[in-house]
């Protein structure tokens, strides 16, 4: 990292920040506000046009892992970020260890390329350095982004190091030039940009008024590296019962709709799903206070997250903010959870869970 950092008056990093006209995160002193877009045109529901038709001179890569074909919402911010940024000029590549069935055009993407060969169920830090280094041999791009979580940002880290790279870790806060990293103590440092740069949550409103040109691109081959010094102990799935639920991938939750447990308890333990429950169901004592999500409760980032007889108050919503897709089932069609829920299905929910325990029986059953 460089050192050449200047200490700025005291900002609180997590006091509310608002979302420039621009798009990009900004932390303002005196702000009492919450997050907020600043922007109509990003909301503009028509075609929008694409940001540049080229020709570009240098390029912004983007690299992120999918998980199971789809990008995360972090890798989303960062693609934004990039592409907010990026002058006429500049090209942003997306470079994605494995599959990716998003539609990299609307996230701002102008070229895409897939590492198919990938396999996530292989820990293989040094073949993955090694392809980035192959992808700098071909595309030579100004600067790098990741997201800070997760593989992403061990990678990041990792590539970093290894390439030589100045890296700043934990941006909080980016423009044309400069960056922006908590420092502790209220405090906060900027920096010229760096070549590698991992993104924190929220530098970046995903809703972009333009899209990228989404072209798909030929990746590198995926490289075959002796990994030295790594015993890989292949992926342990968590035992969903014992697991804490802010880990848990798959939540099934009960609220003051569903009164046959069993039949819940059943259809979790089939479907492998850690359980978790509204305040009204535990205050009711059919769950423990461990079990409920929300404001007073957990806050969870399943991605699949499926709202049995749960009304979507304020206070559970915040619960299940950074969830992927939430799945209601509610006799009320007008019920608040069916504004944040991907999929609504009106229906009873014993008429539900029942139907959806057959089918997963019959689901496994088959040869
Ligand atoms: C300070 C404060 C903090 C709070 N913190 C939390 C918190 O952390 N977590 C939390 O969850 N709540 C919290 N609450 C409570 C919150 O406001 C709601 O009261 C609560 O979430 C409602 O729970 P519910 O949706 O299960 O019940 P209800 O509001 O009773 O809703 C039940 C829903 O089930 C549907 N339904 C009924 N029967 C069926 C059926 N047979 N099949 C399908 N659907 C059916 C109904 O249409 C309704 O939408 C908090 C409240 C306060 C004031």
């Amino acid at each position: 990292m460089s050192t050449n950092t200047t200490a700025l008056r005291r900002v609180d990093p997590r006091r509310p920040a608002i979302i420039t006209p621009q798009g990009l995160r900004r932390i303002v002193l005196g702000s009492s506000e919450g997050e907020r877009l600043a922007t109509s045109a990003a909301h503009a529901p028509l075609a929008k046009p694409v940001r540049s038709a080229g020709p570009f001179s240098e390029i912004t890569l983007v690299v992120t892992h999918s998980d199971r074909g789809a990008l995360t919402d972090l890798a989303h911010q960062a693609i934004a970020a990039a592409a907010i940024l990026a002058a006429p000029h500049t090209e942003v590549v997306l470079a994605v260890l494995g599959p990716c069935h998003d539609d990299v055009a609307a996230l701002g993407v102008d070229r895409a390329v897939v590492a198919d060969g990938f396999d996530a169920e292989r820990y293989q830090p040094g073949a993955c350095v090694q392809w980035l280094q192959d992808l700098s041999a071909r595309l030579a791009p100004r600067r790098w982004f990741f997201a800070e979580r997760g593989a992403d940002g061990q990678l990041g880290r990792r590539f970093a190091a290894q390439a030589g790279l100045r890296c700043a870790c934990g941006v909080a806060e980016l423009d044309a030039d400069s960056l922006r990293i908590p420092a502790g103590t209220g405090q906060d440092r900027r920096l010229p940009h760096t070549d590698v740069m991992l993104l924190a949550k929220g530098v970046a409103s995903t809703a972009l008024p333009f899209v990228g040109q989404g072209v798909r691109a030929e990746a590198p081959r995926w490289p075959v590296v002796n990994e030295r010094g790594v015993e890989d102990l292949g992926v342990v799935t968590g035992d969903p019962a014992t697991m804490a639920l802010e880990e848990a991938d798959f939540i099934l939750a009960a609220g003051n709709g569903v009164n046959d447990l069993p039949l819940f308890h059943t259809l979790a333990q089939e479907v492998g799903a850690a359980v978790g429950a509204s305040r009204v169901a535990v205050d009711d004592g059919r769950f423990v206070r461990a079990q409920q999500i929300g404001a007073t409760g957990k806050t969870v980032t399943a991605s699949g997250y499926l709202a049995l007889g749960i009304s979507g108050a304020v206070q559970h919503l915040q619960g299940i903010k950074d969830c992927r897709h939430v799945i209601a089932v509610n006799l009320d069609a007008s019920a608040p959870i069916t504004r944040r829920a991907n999929l609504t299905v009106i229906e009873d929910s014993r008429s539900l869970m029942q139907a959806l325990l057959e089918l997963v029986r019959q689901h496994k059953e088959a040869p």
